[in-house]
Order: C-alpha cells, then structure tokens, then sequence
C-alpha cells in the first residue's frame, strides 16, 4: 500500500493569567473530543503561518486579539493519522498578553479560566494531555530559576 506523508497541523495557545490559570474550552458535543477541554486553536490553513493561523482562531473563537510577537513556542505532540500513514503535529505556544475579555463566540462552546494545580484534573483530547503537562513543568521551571522567595 502506498504510504501517506500528510502532516496536519494543528495549533493551539495557553493563555496564562494571574494564579496561574490558563484559558480552555470546551469543544462541541457533536463534534470529535466532544465535551472535553482543549487549548483554543485549530488547523492551520493554506497560506497561513502558525501564528498567523493562532491569531485567526482566537479572534474567531474568541474575541480575543494576539500579536504574533507575544506568541512563545512551548511544546508539542504528535498523532499517526491511520494505518495509511500521516500525522497530526499539535503545536503548543504560550501567551501572556493579548487584548480583549475571551469569550465562547463559537456554538455550543464554554471557555473557563482553570488554576494550574487543577488543570490534569480536567477531560482533555489526548494530545492537549502532555502538553497541558508541559505547560505546568514550564512555570515550575521559572519558579525554580527565581529561587526560592
Ligand atoms: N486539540 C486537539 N485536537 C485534536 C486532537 N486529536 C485530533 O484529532 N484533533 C483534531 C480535532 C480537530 O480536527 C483538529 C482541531 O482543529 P479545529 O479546532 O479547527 O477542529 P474542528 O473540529 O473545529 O474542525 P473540523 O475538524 O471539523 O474541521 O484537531 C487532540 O488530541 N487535541
């Protein structure tokens, strides 16, 4: 069988506030990982870069406005797509400025400020899991860098 090399990508941000907290939404009931809580984004469209693909979604999703300076590369995951071959690359950035109150423009979705120590606790995609882990490690490691206080 001839293989796939198709390569999705999927990008998504972790809106950092006072806490920490981070911004998730809930994904539709009727769609794929219906119910449970991700890191806003989506695909990347053609003749899109990756931030100019985040800038779009959380302006859509949201209501929220990015600069693509603000955007910070944090970490990622990966999915085969099938026995076809193909993968799904799930790019994580973080954010800790942006403009605007996020809000659920988008049907049938809720968004929810999360503490960081309950953030593992919540129904999350498969790929959002390590990378919501990612995100924890990525602020402990600053706390440990400023020393103690
Ligand atoms: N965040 C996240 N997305 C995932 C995972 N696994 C997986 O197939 N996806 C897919 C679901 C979506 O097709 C896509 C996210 O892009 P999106 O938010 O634009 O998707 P969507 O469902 O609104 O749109 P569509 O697939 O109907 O075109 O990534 C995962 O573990 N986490």
């Amino acid at each position: 069988m001839e293989k796939n090399s198709t390569v999705i990508v999927v990008v998504a941000v972790a809106l950092v506030g006072q806490g920490p907290r981070v911004l998730m939404q809930k994904r539709p009931a009727n769609k794929a990982h219906g119910g449970l809580w991700e890191f806003p984004g989506g695909k990347v469209e053609m003749g899109e870069t990756p931030e100019s693909a985040l800038v779009r979604e959380t302006d859509e999703e949201l209501g929220v406005a990015l600069e693509p300076a603000d955007l910070e590369p944090l970490s990622f995951a990966t999915q085969a797509l099938g026995s076809a071959g193909g993968s799904m690359v799930l790019l994580l950035y973080r954010a800790r400025k942006w403009r605007g109150d996020p809000k659920a423009l988008e049907p049938d979705t809720e968004v929810a400020w999360v503490d960081f120590s309950a953030l593992l606790d919540l129904p999350m995609p498969p790929l959002d899991v390590p990378l919501a882990a990612s995100l924890i490690r990525s602020i402990e490691g600053v706390a440990k860098a400023e020393g103690p206080s």
